[in-house]
């Protein structure tokens, strides 16, 4: 065997990193006669590197989904695994970023960046280099001695991204990341993500509810069917890369939107009309 090859095997070629299997995949919830199935039948593939954005109706159990992919709830049947190793918990590998942030407000934004190092034990210079660099890259570099509580909403998601990346995971898992802040500043966000994914080349697994954030970002759109969330279609967006804001008015986007809208609207009672990004979505 090459020494390439058995990098691989063993997991620790990160070119190859960040490959999510999920076979027959089931969660359940509930105790009893309480109990119902969030998401069945859920087999996939997402190597590595690949962007992937989740799009469903409400209440589809697309953060569900992600959070066995986090380890954070078990699933009720089926597998899931990270190159090629079950998920049995939360680990750094796998870097998560929510709709509200999670930053300890008693540490500055540089302690907060440089969290996940301290607890692996790395030492106090090493941490401070590698999140200076991290907020270098989301355009925090002025910022690194301030406080959760005096950054605005898109700097919070900012550190929030530079946080989950120093510890070099494999994949990032995100959940509405954008989803609480401004439309200007959302755009301005994921923008950044791009840049950012370009540098880093994670595998990232996207959940939103606004069809063009998904288009302009993705690789690969995942649209689910209302609870019990299955996945309905899986569609290549091969429109690529760098994106451009233009990309929008290409008859190819506009053409997989009106997909996404008809497979949404095809269970009118679920679809979340109000969170649907406003911009060319038909009467
Ligand atoms: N810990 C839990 N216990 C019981 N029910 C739960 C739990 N977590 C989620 N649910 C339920 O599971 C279903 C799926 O929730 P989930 O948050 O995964 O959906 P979603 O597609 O992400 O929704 P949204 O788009 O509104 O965020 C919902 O009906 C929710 O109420």
């Amino acid at each position: 065997m090459s020494a390439g090859a058995a990098r691989i095997q063993a997991g620790t070629d990160r070119s190859e990193a960040g490959h999510v299997a999920i076979r027959d995949g089931a969660i359940r919830l509930g105790q009893g006669t309480a109990a119902f199935d969030v998401v069945e039948a859920i087999s996939l593939d997402i190597p590595g590197r690949q962007f992937v954005c989740i799009l469903g109706p409400s209440g589809c159990g697309k953060s569900t989904l992600l959070g066995a992919v986090a380890g954070h709830l078990a699933l009720s049947r089926g597998s899931v695994s990270l190159d090629g190793r079950a998920i049995a918990g939360p680990h750094p590998d796998r870097g998560i970023v929510f709709q509200q942030h999670t930053l300890f407000p008693w540490l500055s934004v540089t302690d907060n960046v440089a969290f996940g190092l301290k607890m692996k034990g790395v030492g106090r210079r090493e941490r401070r280099e590698r999140a200076r660099a991290l907020l270098a890259q989301v355009g925090l570099s002025d910022f690194a001695g301030r406080y959760p509580a005096e950054l605005s909403g898109g700097m919070q998601q900012r550190v929030e991204i530079a946080r989950a990346l120093i510890n070099r995971p494999r994949i990032l898992l995100m959940d509405e990341p954008f989803g609480a802040l401004d439309a200007q500043t959302r755009l301005t966000m994921q923008e950044l993500l791009l840049d950012i994914w370009t540098r880093h080349r994670t595998t990232i697994l996207f959940v939103t509810h606004d069809i063009d954030e998904a288009l302009f970002l993705a690789d690969r759109l995942l649209v689910m069917t209302p609870r019990p969330g299955r996945i309905l279609d899986d569609i290549p967006l091969d429109f690529g890369r760098p994106r451009d804001r233009g990309l929008i008015t290409d008859p190819r986007f506009t053409a997989i939107k009106q997909r996404c809208l008809a497979l949404l609207h095809s269970d009118p009672g679920h679809v979340p009309l109000a969170r649907l990004s406003p911009i060319g979505v038909p009467a």
